[in-house]
Formats: structure tokens, sequence, C-alpha cells
């Protein structure tokens, strides 16, 4: 486990903020990168106007709820008050809505980054909100949240228009009361905006990091005490910002160059991917990638940069027997059976029947024939497999999900340091079972997208104690290697275990463990 460097990512991180674009100029990018959730992105100030109506330049009644702000807020609302998960809803909102596609990125970057920065916006706005912030109705509340993010963390938006926006909204739903106190709250803000937005200053690294970045204070400790100071400061911020789409080409049918090239055609930006052989990562502002006709025949699946490395981990040939434990909704499935030139057998399981449709289709799409889905639980996996059977065995296990929060920003604010131990007792238990299954000489990849130390190290760690008959394997494929070493995450004392941060590349947050089963 030699790429833990707590407090050593300073370096990283200069060289990849050179590398990236600006904070804002990501976030207007991060609707096309919400991966396969069909949300849209643009640059746009979103002005709503499209939907005003075409005389009276208001908003007309039949679509009044069809602005960015309206979308957006809805959205808060359903997820605060019905905890939905933020992606679900927004999508669902968005379809109703039938917004224009810059309108569609403005719903969509208020809903994620309000969510994301709500411990932030709610310390500013306790400043200004004399009766308390919990003394207001929900909508009331999350209207001023979302429009502080506005006015603390979007230039390109003009103030007024986002408090008068908000005034509006207010006035529609509620009382004059609640307009007045609502354009007062921001009005102030608006006068204390040099102040408000400086990082927050305290002595204790927790309060400072958790209040400058917004997150919870338990979250912060766990990471300063793993990654020190200025890693979890890093982590936190890189956890922000916008997650920028990529693609995996499906190499059976198309070159990278070849996918450039016709992402080009349909004036999408697109380079080769620095971190992972048969990746693009898109540039410019793309919509909806599933609507491309790349997408439905079958020439690339959306999936992150990190995610791409785990089939190449688990370097499957065509005519091994493979067995992927947690393989909904097949990422990571089609993208070995395609490594394996669709030669061979593989097994796609999943705890949940109506996931194996998921994996099916995918496979259906990218012309696949190998995969075999089935659905059982991962910790019963023996009773349905011989003993030993597979040559490469991966757990890409189900976990706390803090590599992927800038997709899911709620996950700051739901899970707690008892769900971080309960999730890592259950990839135990499969860690356990997913070892039996594995031929002598044979392969097993673990994989999760956290950053947790209890579910990664800790959980190699504990099975390395217990199973004698496996040991860490560095021999990964040489392209997987070759950027990590380059980037200074590896060294030549390279064990087989890697922990990759948002900040490292800007993808998601992986940890990758892949041992051999002695012969
Ligand atoms: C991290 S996701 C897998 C993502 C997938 N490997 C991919 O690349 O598309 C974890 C999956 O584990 C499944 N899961 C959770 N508990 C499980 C169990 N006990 N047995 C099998 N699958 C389980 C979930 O349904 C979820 O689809």
């Amino acid at each position: 486990m030699n790429n833990y460097k707590p407090g050593g990512t300073g370096q990283k991180q200069t060289r990849i903020s050179k590398m990236h674009k600006t904070t804002e100029q990501k976030n207007a990018a991060r609707s096309s990168a919400a991966a396969t959730s069909g949300a849209i992105a643009s640059g746009s100030t979103g002005s709503g106007k499209n939907n005003t109506h075409p005389k009276k330049g208001k908003p007309a009644q039949s679509s009044r709820l069809r602005t960015a702000r309206e979308v957006a807020l809805q959205t808060l609302v359903k997820v605060a008050e019905a905890g939905a998960y933020s992606n679900l809803q927004l999508n669902r909102a968005l379809q109703d809505a039938q917004l224009s596609r810059q309108d569609a990125a403005l719903a969509t970057e208020l809903v994620y980054g309000t969510i994301s920065h709500q411990r932030t916006l709610d310390y500013r706005l306790e400043m200004l909100v004399t009766k308390g912030l919990d003394k207001l109705a929900v909508w009331v509340h999350q209207l001023l949240r979302m429009s502080a993010y506005q006015l603390l963390y979007l230039n390109r938006i003009p103030p007024h228009a986002a408090v008068n926006e908000a005034v509006q909204i207010a006035k529609h739903r509620g009382h004059a009361g609640i307009s007045g106190m609502v354009n007062g709250v921001l009005r102030n803000m608006l006068r204390r905006l040099p102040e408000m937005q400086q990082p927050v200053s305290s002595e204790d690294p927790v309060k400072r990091i958790g209040l400058t970045y917004s997150y919870p204070d338990w979250l912060v400790g766990r990471w300063l005490s793993v990654y020190g100071e200025a890693g979890a400061e890093a982590i936190c911020a890189a956890g922000n910002e916008s997650p920028h789409a990529s693609l995996r080409i499906n190499s059976n049918r198309l070159s990278v160059e070849k996918g450039i090239a016709l992402l080009a055609e349909a004036e999408i930006d697109a380079t080769e991917s620095k971190l992972t052989a048969g990746g693009i990562v898109i540039e410019s502002n793309a919509g909806n990638l599933t609507q491309l006709e790349g997408y439905g025949e079958g020439l690339w699946t959306l999936q992150d940069e990190s995610s791409m490395l785990v089939a190449q981990v688990c370097a499957p040939k065509p005519g091994m027997t493979v067995l992927d434990c947690c393989a909904a909704p097949g990422g990571k499935t089609t993208h070995m059976a395609e490594l394996m030139n669709d030669m061979g057998r593989l097994v796609a399981n999943d705890l949940h029947p109506h996931k194996k449709q998921l994996i099916q289709e995918q496979a259906q799409r990218l012309g696949l024939t190998i995969i075999e889905a089935v659905s059982g639980d991962a910790s019963e996996l023996s009773g349905q497999f011989p003993a030993e059977a597979f040559d490469v065995v991966l757990l890409d296990a189900p976990c706390s999900g803090f590599g992927v929060l800038r997709r899911k920003p709620e996950i700051k604010w739901t899970k707690s340091p008892e769900d971080i131990d309960a999730i890592a007792a259950l990839q135990e238990r499969l860690l356990d079972e997913a070892s039996r299954l594995v031929k002598p000489g044979g392969t097993l990849v673990y994989s999760t997208c956290t950053i947790e130390q209890e579910e990664n190290e800790g959980q190699i760690n504990r099975f390395l104690q217990k199973h004698p008959a496996y040991l860490l394997d560095a021999a990964w494929p040489e392209p997987v290697l070759a950027p990590l070493l380059e980037a200074g995450l590896i060294g030549k004392d390279f064990q087989g275990a890697l922990q990759l941060l948002p900040q490292h590349f800007g993808s998601d947050g992986f940890f990758i463990a892949r041992f051999k089963r002695r012969d």
C-alpha cells in the first residue's frame, strides 16, 4: 500500500488545476457528466426566458413551473422532504419540464451545487435570517439556499437576476411577508458579499475545512486522520467540483481516434483520457450523451475514468471463465467482455432480480454474447457455483460512495459512521465468499468507489490476514500502471492496491486491489 500519501497531494493538485478548467467552467458541464442521468449541459445563466409568456414577458401560467429555478426548487424540496435521490428526482423533473438545454443545465447546476454547499450556505444565511433557519418552511429554506448559492458561487449569474427570480418565486408560492423576507435576506447578503465569500477561518482544521467546503465534521475528521490536513482539504475541494463526462470506447468496434472524430462531427470536443486506455473525456457541453447515435449503436459506454481501470486490472483473457459478483448495471461486466473479445464465459450476478435486465440491455446494446446475467446474494454464491470455478473473480462491492460525491452530493448528509461500519461488515462477508470461487493461480479483484480506509486498505488487510492462500498482486497491465507511475501515485514498490482520490485525475475516488490465489 504505497500510494497512501497523507498530506502529499499538494503537488499533484497544482498540476491538476492547470490541466483542468476553473470550477465554474466545470460546473457548467456538470449535467453532461451526470453519466446516464439524462441531464443536459450548457453554460447558461438560465433566465428561464424561453418559458415566459410571449406578450407580457411574465411566466405563462401553464409553463410557470418550467423555469430552471422552479424546477430546481421543486427538486430540492422533494429531496429534502422525502429523502429522494437528487439525480433520479432531477431527471424526472427535467423530463416533465422540457426545459431548453441551457435551462436544464442551470437547473442541474442549482440542484447539485445547493445540496453540495448546504452547510456553508446555512452558515452564511444564519447570520441574516433573524428568526433562525429552523423556523422556515422547507421550500423557503431551500429557496434561500438555492439563491445564496447563486450569489456566493456562480459569478456568471447577475446577482439581481438571482434575487429577482427568488422574490418572484416567493410571491407565487407564499404571501407578501415571505417575499419581503426573501428579498431582504438576499439583498443583505449581496451587500456583504466580499465578507461572505471568504473561506471560513478557524483554529480547528475540522471546522475550517467543514465550514469552508461544506462537509460534516465527522467526515472531515476521518479524512484528516488518514490523508492529513492538505490531503483532506484537497479531497473536499475536489468533491465540490463538477465531474467531467467520459466514455469508454467499445474496442471491438471502434478506435479511440475514430471515436473522437465521430464526436467532433456531433460538435462535441473530446480528448483521449490521460488515465485509462480506451477512455475519452468530454471537454465541451455535450448534453445527454445517451441520446447520441453512437451510444445506441454500441460504440461506447458512459463510464468514469477511474471505474474503467477496474476491468483492466482484472485483465481477463478471451476464453476465460469470469465472475462479476456485484455487477449491475453492468459497466465493468461489459468492459470485461470487451477485453475478452466476447469469447469465454462471464457470469454477472447482482442481488436485485430487476437489475438483471439492466445488465442484459447493456450487453445487447454493445453486441456482447458471453454475459450470463443471474441474480442472487453474493454472500451465498458458493451455493450456486462449484468452489474454485473461475479464472477471474471481480467484487465491485457496495460501498459508502464517498468517491462519487460530485455525482451524488447528498451522500455527505445522509451517510453516518455507523453506515460505514455496516457496509464494511457486508464487504468482508462478500470478499470471503468471492475468494472461495477463484481457481488456484487465479485472480481476485476487489474495488469500491469510496475513499474510506475501513472499506479499502483496512478491508484488504483483514482479508490477507484471514486468507493466507492469497497475496496482493502488483502485476497490473502496463498501460494501467504507466499513468499512475508518471503521476507519482505509485512507485517501484507498488504492491497491488491503489487508492485514487478525486483530485488526482479529476475522476471518481476509487479503490482497487488485485490478489492472486497461490497455486
Ligand atoms: C458498486 S455497484 C456495482 C456497479 C457495477 N459493478 C458496474 O460497474 O456497473 C454495487 C452493486 O452491488 C449490488 N449488491 C448489493 N448487495 C449485494 C449482495 N449482497 N449481493 C450481490 N449484489 C449486491 C447492488 O445492487 C449494486 O448494483
